[in-house]
């Protein structure tokens, strides 16, 4: 909706109406339409100012639309008309003005903006392009390279950058609709010739042709695959050499390929799940919105190492006071340095006071007493978690929450150390702590509802995305992660390298194929779980252990000293230890002809699509299985973990989203395949609920939670 007033005598104030983010359904488009043609033919009226009401312009096209048959006026046609409107129009920006909202507002003669306020073009991060003119509109009034900076990054921009630029005329820190009005009054009468920008040429650089395909270049190396960046990149190019009109119609062109794509569906999906997320729910009924978190103000770390200092650092930046402990000298010292070194250089980097003195340091593990929230990030050792859980149970105060940041160990299991079960939760971050987005909050069967939401409350004031979920080994990322390991490594067992084994995956759209990620991550992390489970036998070589096919590759090179980049040689050799470029190994070619030809293996060629579907739907089928056992609350939780904290591409959706897009009898029909070559492997036994889902007609992905609740009999 739109409401037309009349204020200052002569000025239409157009205000859009549809909260939260005003965003342009087809009853705001209609209202827009209708409010203008008003506008226009009022003699009263001299000029037009377009505001948001609660404080934001506009989020732009509204995009729950999308997903069916669009109705009422398209936007092309409705901004064309604001911008050949003969009376002055001003666009007053506070909030954002994003995507159609910039584009309504770069329709506008003149704009106006609050000097908080967000504008960018960011629908390249739905898999589309600004079409509604903007990728026309755009690069005519900033010029080529810096449209192009904007369309294809969708980062969004403030309001001093955006005046810098050029594509807004004034900021003010004061009341914005009445700064834009009493601009609408000083500037009527004037020519608006100068003003639509669809007439204006396009600045073009002298070597067109270089600068576009060096852009080119760079933006598929970055897209993973993603088909909208480079569509974004077309479509600028339209606007630097056709006119205007033309350039539209590449611009509608490129938006109707993008439109229907999968990759679209993906990444919209993914952007109402990282939403979705937050309304976390436990089995027992506990939910979001019954629950309030426990203000904390002060926190503590125990254990300064990789770990430990990436979270003291998004601790502290989150505004809290923090008492890390450590208990080695060196280590304390060093973590000390690198905390300090980190904090300053974002304070420095965002222009904001550093938070180095919220930091506090300690041996004693008395220095937590007053925190309100503990988070423990010692070596994976379950005999020194105990035993620490034991201390904090009596040091802490009663209501302390107690959380772990173990990456695979029994929650409940440290919960029943202490005398408060109620109040312990793992906090699980991703390394580095302060940079990855993904926070795993695991709850055990005795943690407190408000436990919950004090950790999700606090991973939100971190910004990070945080996912509830429920305690198993390796909870839900690294639990799927096991299955999609271990079918690398049987890969190599017949036939394939690491190399042709993270091609595939790479070409997938993972940023690092799955050696090349171990190599990363250190092959001794593994190698220690293994041996805790008893699944290591130092020197031999058997292929079954605990009744099942288990591959010793990653154990005989741990054997060997090599423990990835740390030590200049893993399942790749680097130039150096500690260096990052992997270069293929004769040495461990070698080695796996050898180990194949003393298990008698017959070595044959494995192509792209075997890794992928082994590998992937390995770790689908583990998806499916955590579903149905209610450790993940439903499959956007699954696809949330992946993207935000496994690099599983965006553009994918995330590993639930995908198997639906592959189609569920599809994965089915391929497990089964692999699963009667390979039966001493049980995770490719398909989950049962992959197989309900599939004898309930493959319901879209929204629908899955009703098959999960619905009780096997009634199938
Ligand atoms: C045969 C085929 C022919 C094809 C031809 C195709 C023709 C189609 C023509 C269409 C041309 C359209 C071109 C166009 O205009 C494209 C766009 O505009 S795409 C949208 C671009 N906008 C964005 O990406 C902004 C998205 N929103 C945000 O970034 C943030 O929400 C925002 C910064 C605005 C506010 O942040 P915050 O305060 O933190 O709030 P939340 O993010 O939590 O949001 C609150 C609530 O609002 C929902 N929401 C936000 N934006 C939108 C939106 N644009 N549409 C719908 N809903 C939106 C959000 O989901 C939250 O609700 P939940 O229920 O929690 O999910
Ligand atoms: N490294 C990673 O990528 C990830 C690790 N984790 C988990 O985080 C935890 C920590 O892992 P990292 O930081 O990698 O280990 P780390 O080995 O880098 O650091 C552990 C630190 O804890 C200190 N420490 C040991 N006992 C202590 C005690 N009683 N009091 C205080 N400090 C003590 C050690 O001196 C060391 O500095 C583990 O549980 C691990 O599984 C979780 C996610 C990712």
């Amino acid at each position: 909706m739109a409401e037309l007033s009349l204020v200052s005598g002569s000025v239409g104030l157009i205000t859009l109406q549809s909260p939260p983010v005003n965003a342009l359904s087809a009853a705001v488009r209609r209202g827009i339409v209708d409010t203008m043609q008003r506008a226009v033919s009022d003699p009263k009226v001299r000029s037009v100012v377009i505001c948001g009401q609660n404080g934001v312009f506009c989020g732009g096209a509204d995009i729950r639309e999308f997903g069916s048959t669009m109705t009422g006026p398209p936007l092309v046609p409705m901004i064309h008309a604001i911008e050949a409107a003969d009376k002055p129009v001003v666009a007053a920006i506070e909030g954002s003005a994003l995507g159609g909202g910039l584009e309504l507002a770069l329709g506008c003669h003149y704009r106006i903006s609050h000097a908080k306020a967000r504008l960018g073009l960011p629908e390249v991060t739905l898999g589309l392009l600004p079409a509604a003119g903007g990728s026309q509109r755009l690069p005519r009034l900033i010029g080529v390279p810096a449209a192009l900076d904007l369309i294809t990054t969708g980062r969004h921009v403030t309001a001093a950058e955006a005046l810098k630029l050029g594509f807004v005329d004034q900021v003010t820190d004061q009341n914005t609709v009445e700064a834009a009005v009493q601009f609408a009054l000083s500037v009527v009468g004037q020519s608006l010739e100068s003003r639509r920008i669809s007439s204006l040429p396009c600045p073009c650089p002298v070597d067109v042709d270089a600068l576009f395909e060096g852009v080119m270049q760079r933006v598929r190396q970055s897209a993973r695959g993603a088909i909208a960046p480079v569509a974004c990149v077309q479509a600028v190019r339209a606007a630097a050499t056709l006119p205007y009109a033309q350039g539209m119609q590449r611009e509608q062109e490129l938006m109707a390929t993008l439109f229907t794509s999968g990759q679209a569906r993906a990444l919209q999906y993914c952007f109402f799940s990282q939403r979705a997320v937050s309304r976390w729910s436990m089995p027992s009924g506990a939910r979001w919105d019954t629950c309030k978190p426990k203000p904390v103000t002060k926190a503590a770390v125990i254990g300064l190492g990789t770990m430990g200092r990436g979270i003291t650092v998004a601790l502290a930046q989150a505004g809290l006071s923090v008492v890390a402990v450590e208990t080695q000298p060196q280590q304390l010292k060093a973590g000390q340095r690198a905390v300090s070194d980190m904090l300053e250089r974002a304070a420095q980097r965002l222009g904001v006071p550093s938070a180095v003195q919220g930091v506090r340091y300690s041996q004693e593990l008395q220095a937590v007493a007053d925190a309100h929230l503990v988070i423990e990030a010692v070596f994976e050792d379950m005999a020194l978690k105990e035993q620490l859980f034991k201390q904090l149970s009596s040091i802490c105060k009663p209501d302390t929450l107690l959380c772990t940041n173990t990456s695979a160990l029994d929650i409940d299991h440290l919960a029943s150390q202490t005398h408060r079960p109620q109040q312990v939760v793992g906090m699980h971050f991703f390394a580095p702590a302060h940079v990855m987005k993904l926070l795993e909050v695991v709850y055990g069967p005795r943690s407190a509802p408000q436990a919950v939401a004090t950790a999700m409350a606090l991973g939100k004031r971190m910004g990070k995305v945080s996912v509830a979920v429920g305690n198993c080994r390796g909870f839900v990322g690294n639990r799927m992660l096991m299955p999609y390991v271990e079918e690398a490594l049987f890969l190599l067992e017949e036939g394939a390298t690491p190399e042709t084994v993270d091609h595939a995956l790479e070409e997938f759209g993972f940023p690092m194929g799955v050696f090349r990620m171990s190599d990363l991550s250190g092959l001794d992390v593994g190698w220690r779980v293994r041996k805790a489970a008893g699944l290591v036998e130092p020197g031999k070589m058997s292929r079954v252990r605990q009744g099942r096919r288990y591959s010793p590759l990653g154990d005989l090179l741990c054997e060997q000293g090599r423990f990835g980049q740390k030590t200049g040689q893993g399942w790749y050799l680097y130039e150096t230890p500690g260096s990052r470029e992997a270069r293929p190994d004769p040495w461990l070619h070698s080695f796996l002809e050898e180990y194949r030809a003393r298990q008698g293996l017959v070595s044959r060629r494995i192509d792209s699509q075997e890794v992928q579907e082994r590998c992937l739907y390995a770790l689908i089928n583990e998806g499916f299985n955590i579903l149905q056992e209610s450790i993940a609350a439903g499959p956007e939780d699954i696809d949330m973990i992946y993207v935000f904290g496994y690099g599983w591409p965006r553009h994918r959706g995330g590993p639930m989203f995908y198997a639906s897009q592959v189609g569920l009898p599809r994965v089915l029909q391929r497990l089964e395949h692999y699963q009667q070559l390979h039966p001493d492997v049980p995770h490719l036994q398909p989950s049962s609920l992959l197989w309900r889902l599939v004898s309930s007609g493959s319901p879209p992905i929204h629908r899955w939670r009703e098959v999960i609740r619905k009780p096997h009999s009634a199938l």
